[in-house]
């Protein structure tokens, strides 16, 4: 079953621009051998953009407001957020009550070791999908811990299963493990602990 992400504030306009965002991420970390002139032009094109979207922008207090309504996942985060074209982003599916998955496939611009996936971005993916199994299976915190164990290099252009399931609650701590697969083989690892607090939303 999809853990639905897009069902509250719904926003496809936005989505289609960050996946556009994403396009061009990629496009421009793929792109070699244009002139400098060519690249310029470019540049001057992808400024009138971010000028049109910054004219646009409200103050970041109002903004971050925006973000944070509703109590559900987020929409903007960079691991999962369709709003962010950082994020690749993770579709989650849940695997039983304590375990979620997401399938995903990553190019060059999360490139660390030739054609492998850098380990800060494996990092962050488990991180994220650590701390959103917690808040499937019901409780949830910030990351106290993270112990991440690299058995092989994670390739690029090749699916990627990402998985986290809570293991245990005891009090305020609580423990996730997780891992990344490719083609059935353990890629990473990771064991978090994290604890249940909750900053408070900017309202
Ligand atoms: C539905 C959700 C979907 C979204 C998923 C998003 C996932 C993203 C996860 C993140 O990336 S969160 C951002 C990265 N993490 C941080 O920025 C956390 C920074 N650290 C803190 O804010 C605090 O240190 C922390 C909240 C982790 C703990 O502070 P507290 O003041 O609440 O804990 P306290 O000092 O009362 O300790 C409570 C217990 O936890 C233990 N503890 C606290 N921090 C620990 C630590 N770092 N390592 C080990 N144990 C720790 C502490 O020893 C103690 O154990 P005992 O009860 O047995 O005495």
């Amino acid at each position: 079953m999809a853990i639905d992400l897009r069902s509250e504030f719904q926003a496809p306009a936005v989505d289609a621009a960050a996946d556009a965002a994403r396009r061009v991420i990629d496009a421009l970390v793929r792109s070699g051998g244009m002139t400098d002139a060519d690249m310029s032009a470019i540049a001057d094109r992808l400024n009138a953009v971010a000028d049109d979207l910054e004219a646009a922008a409200p103050p970041v207090a109002d903004r971050l407001v925006d973000m944070w309504r509703g109590d559900g996942i987020t929409r903007h985060d960079p691991v999962a957020g369709p709003e962010n074209p950082i994020a690749p982003p993770l579709e989650y599916s849940a695997v039983d009550s304590r375990t979620i998955e997401a399938v995903t496939t990553l190019g060059l611009p999360y490139q660390g070791p030739p054609s492998c996936v850098h380990g800060g971005v494996s990092a962050l993916l488990l991180d994220h999908t650590l701390g959103v199994a917690n808040g499937w299976a019901g409780v949830s915190g910030m990351t106290a811990e993270l112990t991440l164990r690299y058995h092989r290099t994670t390739p690029l252009f090749e699916p990627l299963t990402v998985t986290a399931r809570q293991v245990s609650v005891d009090g305020r701590k609580i423990r996730t493990t997780g891992e990344i697969t490719a083609g059935g083989g353990t890629c990473v690892s990771a064991e978090g602990l994290f604890i249940a607090k909750h900053p408070p939303r900017p309202r």
